[in-house]
């Protein structure tokens, strides 16, 4: 009899049911169409389970879990900019405005260069499924050619990419080494990517998409502003920018748009239900409630934070409003390529703002109250979270989503997690997974159905 399903995998499974709660599928079994979705789950109570294990187990379409191996979505980085992982782990002991003029546009400048941008690149994808970042939404530079590069090596390579030319089109703040030649152009080269990379991704199984990205409003005028929320709508594609991200940047909008960030990008027709906006750590009442109203994202970046935003994000405030929210490593004002990391660092960073860090301070007076975040909301927004900010079917292991995944192994050799206790409970050991996993533990990588990373 011909197989109904592509692919069954068997194992224990942790998916997000809400931010705050997670669901253990224990020795399921995830049946996969041609196209790398789940289309079936079933645990060791459903009459069919038996039928199909034996049915498949022995043929090259089964893959069974051994002692000590457990399936986690992939992870969704939604907010990173490619060419910045060359000077990763430098630089980080400067103000943002510096930051950039310094270090940040000389070295993007170079990715002109289509041979060094393609040794960037693979580098960074690689990296990153090796990670257990099955999707990435991703900022290149201003260069077209190289930024259509990064969706090809993307498509290649496996990963679902959502890839974003660079607009910076202002001749005032932008240095003329490193802009857009003029607005017109900033706009006719998005416009062509765009075409370009809707191509690309026919020819692909994961998806790689192309995003509308005015780098932030200090770097692009109000004519390239408006041009892109067009060139959104009319092409339906995402949108990515930074907002509200520093008190520098925060306050530059302030004063030339007498308006904050939130609304003036609202005005020019770029937050909508498929835009995510990095940071958002300094968002007033109104910015927050227009974020939920539009179904704007907020990428979550709590490494990159603490060096750049002088502040912290109010997670538990804004998931509790109805934002959606999802992790970014911000390479490189994150120097981290994993999610991992961050979802550490945003369990840590809320509970520093909660409690406050002054200790001359009263504990009365010290810190923002209820703002901490467990570690199953941090995993909510590195999975779950993610996918739901990009509108998209990734991101949990439920019928009719993509098979992502990451095989986690707690033995690993050289790597193996501190388990000394038989009777630990699921949750627990979630939590250990989340808190000491390091990329020795991630044994495969799985994209749409398709095994993108194995270590050896
Ligand atoms: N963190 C960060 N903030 C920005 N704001 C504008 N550009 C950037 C960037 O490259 N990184």
């Amino acid at each position: 009899m011909a197989h109904k399903y592509d692919k069954v995998f068997r194992g224990t499974a942790f998916t997000s049911r809400t931010p705050q709660e997670v669901t253990v599928l224990d020795d399921h079994l995830f049946c996969l169409d041609a196209e790398g979705v789940i289309r079936r789950i079933l645990g060791p109570d459903d009459p069919d389970y038996d039928r199909l294990v034996a049915a498949y187990s022995g043929t090259a379409s089964f893959l069974s879990l051994a002692e000590g191996q457990y399936f986690l979505p992939g992870f969704i980085d939604l907010h990173i900019h490619a060419p910045q992982w060359a000077q990763a782990g430098t630089a980080m002991d400067i103000p943002l405005h510096d930051w950039l003029e310094t270090y940040t546009f000389p070295l993007e400048s170079k990715f002109s260069d289509l041979d060094f941008a393609r040794k960037v690149y693979q580098d960074l994808v690689v990296t990153l499924l090796a990670n257990g970042t099955t999707t990435a939404l991703y900022f290149a530079t201003v260069h077209k050619e190289a930024s259509y590069l990064l969706a090809q090596i993307c498509a290649d390579k496996g990963q679902r990419g959502l890839v974003g030319k660079v607009v910076m089109d202002d001749r005032e703040q932008n240095p003329e080494y490193y802009r857009d030649e003029s607005t017109e152009v900033a706009l006719a080269d998005t416009e062509s990517f765009i075409q370009l990379v809707q191509e690309l991704d026919k020819t692909t199984k994961q998806g790689v998409y192309p995003v509308v990205t005015p780098r932030f409003i200090p770097s692009c005028t109000d004519e390239a502003l408006a041009g892109l929320g067009e060139l959104a709508k009319k092409y339906n594609t995402h949108i990515q920018s930074h907002c509200s991200e520093s008190d520098w940047e925060h306050n530059y909008v302030r004063e030339r748009m007498q308006k904050s960030d939130t609304f003036a990008l609202h005005e020019m027709g770029l937050l909508q239900d498929k835009a995510v906006m990095a940071h958002a750590v300094f968002l007033s009442d109104e910015d927050a409630d227009l974020f939920a109203e539009t179904g704007t994202a907020i990428a979550h970046c709590p490494i990159s934070n603490v060096f750049f935003s002088n502040g912290v994000l109010p997670a538990a405030r804004f998931t509790a409003m109805g934002i959606d929210i999802g992790l970014g490593t911000d390479i490189s004002g994150g120097f981290s390529p994993s999610l991992f990391d961050n979802i550490r660092q945003a369990v840590i960073s809320s509970r520093m703002l909660e409690e406050g860090v002054d200790p001359s301070l009263p504990s009365t007076e010290r810190g923002l109250p209820q703002s901490r975040i467990t570690a199953n909301e941090a995993f909510y927004y590195a999975t779950a979270g993610g996918g739901q900010s990009l509108s998209l079917p990734i991101g949990r292991l439920e019928e009719n989503y993509a098979w992502d995944v990451q095989v986690i192994d707690v033995n690993a050799p050289n790597a193996k997690l501190p388990l000394f206790d038989e009777g630990i409970s699921r949750e627990d050991l979630l939590h250990k997974i989340l808190f000491l996993s390091r990329p020795e533990n991630i044994r495969e990588v799985w994209v749409q159905g398709d095994c993108v990373h194995k270590r050896k």
